[in-house]
């Protein structure tokens, strides 16, 4: 059976949707049979009689001392009610529409046994399809409520296949449809009628009419006999609100099939004789194709009539299935009755494997409007929606996707984005990728969008590069005219040409006065020259002397010396040895342009602690809190860097130091030691020459 249902074209379109590996777990047809009480007060005396909730038993034709007993997953005697059939056998099978799968329920049974009844009941009696759809209705408004994972939408169609004919019940004007089978193995009609619903009544807006529609008559047995097998097409279609915005569709057919007829009781002439034909070859080939189906022949006839066709998914196929195969207690139904019992058992062997209808939503742009908060806390995220389709029951979440791009292209949506917000973006998704996530792309971020993203991104390196080159220029520009100018250097800065000093020294006393010696050649350790000098082996050795006695008397002090600007060499004097003992280290030659440079790098010595704290401090302020304006009067920040300073603190938070500033990008080290520089000393000379 297993294989049968395997290979049918049907059955590896759907193993390929689940993945390769992994099959569908079986089930079976689920059948139950429904014993109608006597009608119209008929004398006529029983033939069948039921034995407990799943057994009964009917006369032998053959031996009239014998029964035939028979056993299904439920039998419902004449007493049973609407309730209890749709409790004990259809109920069950609704949840898993919510897990997009397929269900079905049919009616079979002769002429005037109860399918009608049972599928449709009366006013008084609702039957199967009036109860399916409340609760239905109402499971699907719980489920797909605001702040659950999925939104859930509703549809129906409603058709008969009368003679051979589809026929579109909410529209009878639409002539002969086509049955199709997509790749999947999905049964679709093209061309039906699709008709939202959202409530019970919209349910019977549409329903009660078109029931209308369809085509009944008198026969001998049945007074509103129905002429044609009706089909009531469920869809619950559900799209997940967050990522991976999965979406998922469920079928449930709801099927009254037309009663078998035995022409020489239904006395049928005409054209009943012509609608009973038809009705009984395509009851006929259904019964081949559970034969086949049941003895896993390699052709199931589904294609020989279009009820088979259209059942294809019911029977051996996709759907949890449920057959309620209606009998009457007459003796005279006799024949037609044990010919329902064979037909129920054979379909109790079935086998369908249900899968889940599930695939990824095509990408949307709604979620890019998403607020940080709703990213970074997706249950409080909202899809946003687009009006539904009232005819055509046109997916909402298309609609949306489509009135989105009309109004914004994915291009402006990114261009009209902050920066911040996008970088955020961007290390989310390098987090998602990091953790190996396979599903969509952060937000479903469309392919294009993604690489508009990238480019933006190379763009702004780019911007950073130029950037970095311009600071350069400048710099060398400034150097220029210093060196063009040292008499207004001297001025700008009158201590820079003083020597190296601990920076622990504190300016606010006069400077002590550093005494450098050169150092004796004698003292020079040979192994230490560097190679022979062709100007003379001039070597000046400095060592800082400022402080050394206070060195001396803390053994293991250090002394800071540059080695070259903005960056600090340590140097271990060995203690108590004093000042004119060779370092036990290489010592540093520097000529008089090094020293020079040196000099601008002890700018800090030049002001008073208490000055270069508050210098700072001001400084760290305003990168704070001073907007990209106030950022600007600030010296050497111009527009771009003043930009760059506010996306960094959006980014990243406030600066907990000056020097962050070099965590910047577009701001180096150097350039940060040069914007402290000039800024700091800018404000200490304000401060030297404005009142105190
Ligand atoms: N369980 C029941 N309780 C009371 N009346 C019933 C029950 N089942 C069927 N009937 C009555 O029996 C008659 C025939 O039932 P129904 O029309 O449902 O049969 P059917 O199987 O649909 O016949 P056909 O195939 O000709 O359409 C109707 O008058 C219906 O009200």
């Amino acid at each position: 059976m297993a294989a049968a249902a395997a290979a049918s074209g049907a059955g590896r379109c759907r193993l390929s949707k689940i993945g390769p590996g992994r099959r569908p777990p079986p089930a079976r047809v689920r059948v139950a049979v429904r014993l109608r009480p006597f009608v119209d007060g008929a004398s006529d005396t029983p033939c069948v009689r039921g034995l407990d909730g799943c057994s009964l038993e009917i006369a032998n034709w053959r031996n009239h001392q014998e029964t035939l007993k028979y056993q299904f997953d439920a039998f419902y005697g004449e007493r049973s009610s609407q309730q209890d059939i749709y409790m004990g056998s259809v109920q069950p099978i609704l949840r898993h529409l919510l897990e997009g799968q397929n269900a079905s329920v049919l009616a079979y049974g002769p002429t005037g046994a109860g399918k009608t009844h049972t599928m449709l009941g009366s006013p008084e009696q609702p039957g199967v399809i009036p109860r399916a759809l409340m609760d239905l209705l109402q499971l699907t408004r719980e489920e797909g409520a605001e702040g659950r994972p999925w939104a859930l939408s509703v549809t129906m169609s409603y058709l008969e296949i009368y003679q051979e004919k589809v026929l579109d019940l909410l529209d009878p004007a639409s002539g002969d449809l086509v049955i199709r089978e997509d790749c999947r193995g999905n049964i679709l009609i093209p061309g039906l009628t699709q008709k939202p619903i959202t409530s019970f009544a919209d349910f019977e807006r549409h329903f009660l009419p078109a029931s209308r529609n369809r085509t009944v008559g008198a026969t001998r047995l049945n007074q509103r006999s129905s002429r044609s097998h009706a089909v009531l097409l469920v869809k619950v279609d559900q799209r997940e609100r967050f990522a991976p915005f999965r979406q998922r569709e469920g079928k449930l057919y709801l099927i009254d099939l037309a009663g078998s007829e035995d022409n020489r009781r239904t006395g049928n002439k005409g054209l009943r004789l012509k609608e009973s034909g038809a009705i009984n070859t395509s009851l006929f080939v259904l019964g081949k194709v559970v034969d086949a189906l049941n003895q896993g022949l390699p052709r199931v006839p589904y294609r020989d009539s279009k009820l088979t066709r259209l059942l294809q998914d019911s029977l051996g196929g996709s759907a949890h299935s449920i057959l309620i195969a209606n009998i009457a207690p007459e003796r005279r139904f006799y024949l037609d009755t044990v010919s329902a019992l064979n037909f129920a058992a054979r379909s109790k062997e079935v086998i369908n494997r249900p899968f889940t209808n599930e695939s990824l939503q095509p990408p949307v742009l709604a979620p890019i409007k998403l607020s940080e908060k709703e990213l970074l806390d997706p249950p409080e995220a909202k899809r946003a929606r687009g009006p539904e389709d009232e005819e055509t029951g046109t997916p909402e979440p298309l609609a949306a996707s489509a009135s989105a791009s009309q109004k914004l292209s994915p291009l402006q949506k990114l261009s009209s984005m902050d920066p911040a917000m996008l970088e955020r973006l961007m290390s989310l998704d390098r987090l998602l990728g990091s953790h190996g996530n396979q599903g969509t792309p952060l937000l479903s971020t469309p392919k294009r969008e993604r690489m508009v993203l990238m480019k933006t991104m190379e763009e702004k390196d780019l911007e950073i590069q130029r950037l970095k080159m311009k600071q350069k220029e400048l710099e060398a520009k400034v150097l220029a005219q210093e060196a063009a100018d040292p008499k207004e250097k001297e001025n700008c800065s009158p201590t820079m040409l003083q020597p190296l000093a601990r920076r622990t020294v504190t300016v606010a006393k006069p400077l002590k006065k550093a005494v450098v010696m050169p150092l004796q050649l004698s003292e020079f350790d040979p192994s230490d020259q560097e190679g022979p000098d062709n100007g003379g082996l001039r070597r000046e050795a400095f060592i800082i002397l400022a402080s050394v006695q206070e060195q001396a008397a803390s053994p293991n002090a250090e002394i800071h010396i540059l080695k070259k600007r903005g960056r600090k060499r340590k140097v271990r004097v060995a203690g108590g040895l004093g000042y004119t003992q060779r370092l036990g280290t290489k010592l540093e030659s520097l000529d008089a342009s090094e020293s020079e440079e040196k000099s601008e790098d002890c700018w800090e010595l030049q002001i008073s602690p208490e000055l270069l704290a508050h210098g700072r401090k001001k400084i760290l302020d305003l990168l704070n809190e001073g907007s990209a304006r106030d950022l600007r009067s600030l010296q050497r920040i111009g527009q771009k860097k003043a930009q760059l300073i506010v996306g960094w603190r959006e980014l990243h938070g406030p600066f907990s130091q000056v020097e962050d500033l070099e965590r910047v990008e577009g701001i180096s080290g150097k350039q940060m030691e040069s914007f402290l520089k000039a800024n700091i000393l800018g404000l200490a000379a304000g401060q030297r020459c404005g009142p105190s």
